[in-house]
């Protein structure tokens, strides 16, 4: 564990924020989950108590270990619960203005010594700094999907971002069992500024009609050995998390090489936001995913 760091609030308790939970459990520390809805909360305790189970079968966790991990997170639709947090990891919906609406409802809770950072995929770690009252205990900790197997995080400095706070990151990561590598503050970052533009292109390619989502997928997974096709992963990410990233580049670098495919758009405008919806590039209502197009 951490030296500074203790208790960890966790803001979103969609697929990062519990990823991040599971981990942080893991390794010692206390975990306090937000989110609005009951319900969210309740359904992510579920899927994190899941994932420790399958630990718990692969032999990677003991049952003991698993209930000790579980037992030290907790989770209510109250932020004042988030009073007595050393960090807070926001990892809510990839949309500048609910990350902004966020902090100003959060920071007023939190003590005046609590690191706030954000797993944001793409924003200005800056201009996000900007609308909370701590810019120098800000900064981006980028957790990859899904985080207990991910080996890397990124972690993303604001122009104001202490040294003392950027130590403390490095040290919780590290505690973790995680390698950072440090990105300065750019849109998307080293992974997604790579990543999701190929991602793009294979959109692109498939509202193109140059191949289906089986051929494409199976092309990259086959031909260029990556461990899910582009369509499979953008499914995975999630399409709305796929589409901010893009608009993100896009606004932010301002060359139309990032524009958005008008595919993504659509699914994305019907809310086909890939696994999490049910509907992406495949079905995920069967058994087994169904390439849609
Ligand atoms: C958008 C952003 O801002 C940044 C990002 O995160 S971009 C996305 C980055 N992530 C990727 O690119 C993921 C690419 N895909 C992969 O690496 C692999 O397909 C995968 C690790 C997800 C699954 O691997 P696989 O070999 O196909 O499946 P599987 O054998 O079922 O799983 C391998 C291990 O991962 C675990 N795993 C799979 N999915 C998991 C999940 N959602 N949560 C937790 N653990 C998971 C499994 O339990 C298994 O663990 P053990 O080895 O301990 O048994
Ligand atoms: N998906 C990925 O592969 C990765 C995503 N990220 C980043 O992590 C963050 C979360 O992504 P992900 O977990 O995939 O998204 P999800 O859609 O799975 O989860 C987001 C969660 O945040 C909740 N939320 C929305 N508004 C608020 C609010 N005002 N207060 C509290 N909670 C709120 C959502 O609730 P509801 O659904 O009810 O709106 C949902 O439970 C994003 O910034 C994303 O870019 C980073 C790395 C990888």
């Amino acid at each position: 564990m951490s030296t500074a760091i203790r208790n960890i609030g966790i803001i979103g308790a969609g697929q990062m924020g519990c990823g991040i939970a599971h981990v942080s459990s893991i390794a010692g520390y206390k975990i306090q989950i937000y989110d609005l809805a009951q319900d969210r909360i309740e359904a992510a305790l579920a899927t994190i108590n899941g994932t420790l189970a399958r630990q718990v079968g692969a032999g990677k966790l003991t049952e003991e270990e698993r209930k000790t991990a579980l037992s030290r997170i907790s989770g209510s639709t109250d932020v004042n619960d988030l009073a007595s947090m050393d960090l807070v990891v926001e990892a809510a919906t990839e949309d500048e203005a609910i990350k902004r609406k966020i902090f100003a409802t959060v920071c007023p809770v939190l003590r005046p010594e609590a690191i706030l950072a954000t797993n944001t995929s793409s924003l200005s770690i800056t201009r996000l700094a900007s609308a909370t009252d701590r810019p120098e205990r800000f900064m981006g900790i980028h957790f990859m999907n899904p985080v207990p197997v991910m080996k890397l995080v990124e972690l993303v400095r604001g122009i104001a971002t202490e040294e003392k706070t950027f130590n403390a990151a490095k040290e919780y990561v590290t505690t973790l069992e995680k390698t950072f590598t440090v990105a300065e503050d750019f849109p998307a970052f080293i992974v997604n500024r790579i990543l999701l533009p190929m991602i793009n292109e294979a959109i692109y390619t498939l509202y193109e009609g140059v191949g289906s989502v089986e051929a494409i997928d199976t092309a990259m997974k086959l031909g260029a050995n990556h461990p899910m096709g582009p369509l499979q992963l953008a499914d995975f990410i999630g399409l709305d998390t796929c589409l901010s990233i893009m608009q993100v580049l896009h606004d932010g670098l301002a060359d139309s090489k990032y524009r958005p495919c008008p595919l993504l758009v659509k699914y994305v405008e019907a809310g086909w936001l890939g696994r999490k919806s049910g509907r992406g590039f495949y079905d995920y209502r069967g058994e087994v995913p169904v390439p849609t197009r």
